[in-house]
């Protein structure tokens, strides 16, 4: 721009919705901490409640319609809030009409990581161990990899935010829970850890350990202020990630496990997607992985993931996944 233009829409205190969380208010704090430096603008958090913070419900029963995502998208569309920062893996495989995802900032740790009594990691645990997780995707993955280990664990069905999760484990009530290592990270929780699981044992939700920082399509110059917050390889990355749970029309609930990962080193930068669907019980698993060049543009991060989803499907995707989300 060759002129310097002093407006309401690029100057003065920005609003930033935010789930009221304690995770949540870290990565707001973390984002909002980030506009500060580049915009030099005050940035205020505004706590907005979601559905997903105040039902009880199971996650899987109730996720898959963007619970924790909704009332923060109603708040930019209302003006009350003038950008949102979400979990990526909250976040629905379809946009929202009048926002624009205007920045995913460089991603955490996206592996699970095991909080088990004694320092015990997975393979440690005895057979008959009690793990708690609410999400069907890591059930099937442990219950599988569990198996591989000859023999079995009982999956426990709980929600929660982290103390509530972890304090199943403290208190004698389960041998282990599994939690994002991200949140673990951001809460400056992740010594409680006794295990980072590799992604070969266990592939992480699309989106995991990313933000998304949402903003509203009629604020163009504050999305290029926040553009300066993306990460490509980041956005390359979750961009394929969902491309591939969209096309296996599953929600974040469903039992889909994706990672890509930008492999560096060697002559070519590539771009490797890996997702696996499987049965709760862990019977079975179809798990495929593909590499294509690094994708110069969003349209070709999400063939990459359409491409592998197209396989999975051949391979019997669907039949695993129970029940399709619409
Ligand atoms: N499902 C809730 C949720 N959404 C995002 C995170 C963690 C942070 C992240 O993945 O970026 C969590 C908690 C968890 O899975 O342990």
């Amino acid at each position: 721009m060759m002129t310097e233009t002093t407006t309401t829409t690029t100057t003065g205190t920005l609003r930033l919705g935010t789930r009221r969380s304690k995770l949540a208010m870290a990565q707001s704090g973390l984002v909002a901490q980030a506009v500060r430096d580049v915009t030099g603008r005050p940035v205020e958090l505004v706590e907005i409640t979601t559905y997903g913070d105040t039902s009880r419900e199971s996650l899987a029963s109730i996720g898959g319609t963007g619970v924790f995502v909704s009332a923060l998208r109603d708040a930019l569309l209302d003006g009350a809030v003038d950008f949102a920062v979400h979990s990526l893996k909250d976040l629905p495989t379809y946009g929202a009409e009048g926002l624009v995802l205007a920045a995913v900032p460089k991603r955490e740790d996206p592996r699970d990581a095991l909080v088990a009594r004694d320092g015990l990691t997975f393979e440690q645990l005895p057979d008959g161990a009690r793990v708690g997780t609410g999400s069907p995707r890591r059930a099937a993955q442990l219950n599988a990899w569990a198996r591989a280990l000859g023999r079995r664990i009982e999956t426990v069905s709980i929600r929660g935010n982290v103390d509530t999760r972890i304090g199943f484990v403290r208190s004698g009530e389960l041998d282990a829970v599994v939690l994002a290592a991200a949140g673990l990270n951001r809460l400056g929780r992740i010594g409680e850890a006794t295990q980072l699981i590799s992604p070969d044992a266990c592939l992480p939700a699309p989106g995991q350990g990313a933000l998304a920082v949402e903003c509203r399509a009629d604020a163009p110059e504050l999305a290029a202020q926040l553009a300066v917050l993306d990460d490509p390889h980041t956005r390359a990355a979750v961009t394929a990630e969902r491309s591939l749970l969209a096309t296996l029309e599953a929600g974040c609930s469903a039992p889909v496990g994706a990672l890509a990962d930008v492999l560096a080193g060697g002559p070519a930068t590539e771009l490797r997607l890996r997702g696996v669907v499987g049965t709760v019980d862990g019977t079975s698993l179809v798990q495929l992985s593909t590499t294509g060049p690094v994708p110069a543009t969003g349209g070709e991060a999400a063939a990459l993931g359409r491409e592998l989803a197209a396989d999975m499907l051949a391979k019997g995707a669907a039949g695993l996944m129970g029940e399709r989300a619409l």
